[in-house]
């Protein structure tokens, strides 16, 4: 049996009605997920990146039981999960950002006793649980404040106390930090991680894309509910950055300097940008091709000064714009061969 949750051929279509006029009704279906396969494995975080109306939310919804998918296979740890659904129940969670999913008239404490009742965990074993992990969220001193009183911060942590109070083994993590300030979500990457090391299997959608970086072992891209890139974070920048990164630094930019520059760009069609600083201009350059030599030869030709010149491993932000970038180039691409036609 393999470990981890594992989806193979996920689809769903969401039937939907629409009333024109008195009698006439609608029928329209729309397909969110379709044929995705991939492997959510324990103790590490994996990553569901989407572009255009990419069926994220679809996903997880699934994953969490609260969406029947309309056909495919979803295991795990070798439970059918569409079969066993109570089963299921008790070892997943999910938690979303946004402060949506706790009951703001409610304190911390109440919140997280009244979701683990509905777990039916016995009382002794949830009063215990709910210490623990008001500990682990940092909210012990203000477990029996009510939650409107709350910062941003506390909400979103009373949220993770939350999807872990059936200490599920994987965990599904829907935009975690979104709207939160830098320090708290740098905080709450680190308790992702500490659960990965506990062995947990976490699924994370994010549209910080550093933070997916940052956690993810390994990530599936999806387009219009389907699959289309995956790998490790090293492996998707291989895969769709063809582009060579240069980088220069110089501590001015003279018009000759910056014409000379300029002119080479376009000779090459290399795309450029420069960045102005209170100390240093940033000069980047981006083409199939290594650039540095001959930027570096136009500098020196125009009379500039070069204070630096590397060749920049690109990011995995950068990745994701230059398949978003194909993609879109191909749809018009299709877009007029079908109207040529
Ligand atoms: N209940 C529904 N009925 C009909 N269509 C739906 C329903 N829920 C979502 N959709 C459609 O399915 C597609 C995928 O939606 P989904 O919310 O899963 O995407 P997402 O990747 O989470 O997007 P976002 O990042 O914008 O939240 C979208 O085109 C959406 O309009």
């Amino acid at each position: 049996m393999e470990r981890g949750i594992l989806a193979r051929g996920l689809t769903k279509v969401y039937k939907t009605r629409k009333h024109r006029g008195w009698l006439r009704v609608e029928r329209q279906e729309k397909v969110a997920v379709q044929d995705l396969t991939f492997h959510i494995p324990p103790g590490q975080v994996t990553g569901l990146l989407g572009l255009n109306g990419a069926g994220k939310t679809t996903t997880i919804k699934m994953l969490s039981t609260l969406l029947a998918p309309t056909s495919g296979e979803l295991l795990l740890d070798g439970i059918d999960m569409q079969r066993q659904l109570l089963e299921v129940r008790k070892r997943v969670n999910m938690i979303a950002g946004g402060e949506r999913m706790v009951y703001w008239r409610l304190t911390g404490r109440e919140n997280l006793w009244y979701f683990g009742q509905l777990y039916n965990i016995d009382g002794n074993l949830l009063k215990r649980r709910i210490e623990e992990l008001l500990h682990l969220v940092g909210l012990a001193d203000a477990a029996d404040t009510v939650v409107e009183r709350y910062s941003k911060g506390m909400k979103q942590r009373l949220q993770i106390a939350r999807g872990l109070i059936n200490d599920p083994s994987y965990l599904f993590l829907d935009e975690p930090t979104i709207g939160l300030d830098a320090p708290i979500a740098r905080e709450l990457r680190q308790v992702v991680r500490a659960m990965a090391e506990s062995g947990k299997g976490l699924l994370l959608t994010s549209h910080y894309l550093h933070e997916v970086e940052e956690l993810c072992s390994s990530i599936y891209v999806i387009n219009q509910g389907r699959l289309i890139a995956e790998g490790s974070p090293a492996d998707l920048k291989r895969l769709t950055s063809q582009e060579r990164i240069i980088r220069m630094q110089l501590p001015s930019l003279p018009a000759d300097v910056e014409a000379g520059l300029r002119e080479m760009a376009r000779e090459h069609m290399a795309r450029l940008e420069i960045l102005a600083s209170d100390e240093v201009i940033t000069v980047t350059l981006r083409h199939p091709q290594d650039l540095g030599g001959s930027a570096a030869t136009t500098v020196v030709r125009t009379g500039g000064t070069l204070l630096k010149l590397e060749v920049v491993e690109p990011s995995l932000e950068d990745a994701i714009l230059a398949l978003s970038d194909s993609l879109q180039r191909q749809e018009q691409e299709e877009e007029v061969g079908h109207g040529t036609r």
